[in-house]
């Protein structure tokens, strides 16, 4: 277990909000561009990140029809970040186009593609709201697993879960299929609307290879604290 294994998102409204974050917590090397920052402030915080020596996880979940997202990945391969998501629930031909696409866009742009990994299901749904809601009639676990499944056989590099389906998912899918996990909170953290949470030990037990980690930290009144309390409960049991 490293450091580098927890993702942190800056989920704030703008970019010197954003800049403020990565300058008040120096010690994470890996932070989560989502869909608050980059539609309020464009590509330029992975500029920034990336002259700090960051790594970018660019959570944009795309999802739409093929030619699309095909597009929107073409595109989003040009900024030679890391981790970069689609919806499975778009459906084989666009992860299919998807899969593809990143590899044309950093080719042309002469940069490493970013490893494309597929929403199974929003960690802020539960397993009531699944058939309730979505009316899918399918059990919760079979679900993500059949997602994972599915964006596996598109040629995409893993999934993100949620931490209470990753030791079902690693099981299946194989040590070399990458396993993200929202929704992990410290059992002193609120779950806030995380409908299906473990803690960061109990998530990287189950096989996790990387925590994404938010409020917890950006939102305690001493982020750098929360940090640093996340990674020694961590390190005492790794
Ligand atoms: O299923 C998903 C997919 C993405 N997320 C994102 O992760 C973070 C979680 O933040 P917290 O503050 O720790 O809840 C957030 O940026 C989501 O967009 C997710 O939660 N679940």
């Amino acid at each position: 277990m490293t450091n580098d294994q927890i993702i942190v998102p800056l989920d704030v409204p703008d970019l010197q909000s954003a800049i403020a974050l990565v300058d008040q917590l120096p010690q994470v090397n890996f932070w989560k561009v989502g869909l608050e920052l980059f539609t309020s402030s464009g590509p330029t915080i992975l500029e920034v990140l990336k002259s700090r020596q960051k790594r970018i996880f660019l959570d944009l979940k795309f999802h739409d029809i093929p030619n699309t997202v095909a597009g929107a990945c073409r595109s989003a391969a040009n900024y030679g970040v890391d981790l970069l998501t689609i919806h499975a629930t778009a459906g084989k031909d666009a992860l299919k186009a998807a899969t593809e696409a990143v590899q044309v866009g950093a080719t042309q742009a002469g940069v490493k593609p970013p490893q494309l990994i597929a929403i199974t299901l929003l960690t802020s749904i539960s397993s009531r709201q699944l058939a309730f809601d979505l009316k899918i009639p399918v059990e919760l676990p079979e679900y993500a697993l059949e997602m994972a499944l599915m964006a596996q056989e598109s040629g995409l590099n893993g999934a993100v879960c949620s931490p209470q389906e990753v030791a079902q998912l690693r099981q299946t899918c194989g040590n070399d299929f990458l396993l993200v996990c929202p929704g992990v909170r410290p059992d002193w953290a609120d779950k806030g609307d995380q409908k299906r949470s473990l803690t960061p030990a109990q998530a990287i037990k189950a096989g996790a290879d990387y925590l994404v980690i938010g409020r917890p930290i950006t939102a305690a009144a001493e982020p750098e604290l929360a940090w640093n309390k996340i990674v020694e409960e961590l390190t005492t049991q790794f």
